[in-house]
C-alpha cells in the first residue's frame, strides 16, 4: 500500500490537517502512530480506511479487506452485542466473529444492549467488528483505551497474528500498548507532516552492523569479519534492522545526514 503525497483538509480554505503524506506499507507491517491531540491522527486513519478522501495525492494499493476499529464505539444502536454483531457478520458475508468475542471476552455481555455497556466493553464490540472478516488492513484508533488488563495483553498478540498473516497493522495509540512486537514501525504527525522514525525499540541495545558469518548479539568482532556502512532512506530504517536482526547482525553506528 502507498502514500504518495496525501493532503487532506475538512473544507475548502481550512488548513490542511494532512499535509503531502508519503509512505509504503508492505504486508506484515505493524505501525504505530502517535502526536498531539489534534495532529489528525484519527484523520490520517480514515484516510488510510478508505473512509475519507485525500483533498489530493493517492493512497493507492489498499488491502481489499479492511477492519476499521474508531476510538468510540458508537453505542446508540437499538441492538444487543449479538443482534449487532450477528448483523454485522452478515455485512461481512458471514464472517466469525464469536471466537473473537470470546478472545476479548465479551461472553457474558452477549445479550446487552449496546447502550448499556460500559466503555471499555463497547470499545471491545468495536474490535470484534474490525477483526471479525480477517482483514487486510486492520486500522486500530487508540484500541488500549478503557481495555481491561486481559484484553490489553490479547491485543498485541492478535496484532502480532495478523501481521504475520500479512495484514498491514495500523494503530494510533497514545500507550505504546504495541511496544513488544519486533519490528514495530512508528509514524508521529506534527503540523500536518507525517514522520517515520526508528523507535527506540527497533534499536539495538549494543549496536553492530557486522557483515560476514551472522553474529549473536553481543558477540565481539573476530578476524574474518567485514564492517559495511550502508545508507539508506531514514523511513527504511526501522525494517532494514528487523531484517538485519533476524539474520544475526547488529547495528553498531546510526548517523542521520541532514
Ligand atoms: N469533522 C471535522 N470537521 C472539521 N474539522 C475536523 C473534523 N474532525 C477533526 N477535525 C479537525 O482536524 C484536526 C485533527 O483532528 P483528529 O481528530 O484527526 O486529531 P487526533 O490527532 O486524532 O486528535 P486526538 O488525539 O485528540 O484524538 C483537529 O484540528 C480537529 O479539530
Amino acid at each position: 500500500m502507498q502514500l504518495t503525497r496525501v493532503s487532506f483538509r475538512y473544507r475548502k480554505r481550512d488548513r490542511l490537517v494532512i499535509s503531502h503524506a508519503d509512505a509504503r506499507l508492505s504486508a506484515g507491517d505493524v505501525v504505530e502512530l502517535t502526536g498531539a491531540n489534534g495532529a489528525g491522527k484519527s484523520t490520517l486513519l480514515r484516510l488510510l480506511a478508505g473512509l475519507a478522501r485525500p483533498s489530493s495525492g493517492v493512497i493507492a494499493d489498499r488491502p481489499a479487506v479492511v477492519g476499521f476499529a474508531p476510538d468510540r464505539f458508537p453505542t446508540a444502536q437499538p441492538f444487543t452485542v449479538t443482534t449487532y454483531l450477528r448483523h454485522m457478520s452478515r455485512v461481512r458475508g458471514d464472517a466469525r466473529w464469536e471466537p473473537w468475542a470470546e478472545r476479548l471476552g465479551l461472553g457474558p455481555l452477549l445479550h446487552t444492549a449496546l447502550r448499556d455497556l460500559s466503555k471499555g466493553s463497547a470499545h471491545k464490540v468495536g474490535l470484534v467488528q474490525a477483526l471479525m472478516a480477517g482483514p487486510g488492513l486492520l486500522i486500530l484508533d487508540e484500541p488500549f483505551a478503557g481495555l481491561d488488563a486481559d484484553t490489553r495483553e490479547a491485543l498485541p498478540a492478535i496484532a502480532a497474528e495478523l501481521a504475520e498473516r500479512g495484514a498491514i497493522v495500523i494503530a494510533a495509540d497514545h500507550q505504546s500498548g504495541l511496544r513488544d512486537l519486533p519490528a514495530l514501525r512508528h509514524w508521529t504527525l506534527q503540523n500536518g507532516h507525517l514522520h517515520e522514525s526508528p523507535s527506540p525499540l527497533t534499536l539495538p541495545a549494543t549496536p553492530a552492523i557486522t557483515a560476514g558469518t551472522p553474529q549473536r548479539p553481543g558477540t565481539p568482532e573476530a578476524a574474518g569479519q567485514v564492517t559495511v556502512a550502508v545508507t539508506l532512506p531514514a523511513c527504511d530504517l526501522p525494517r532494514f534492522l528487523a531484517r538485519m536482526r533476524d539474520e544475526g547482525y547488529l547495528a553498531r553506528e546510526i548517523e542521520e545526514s541532514h
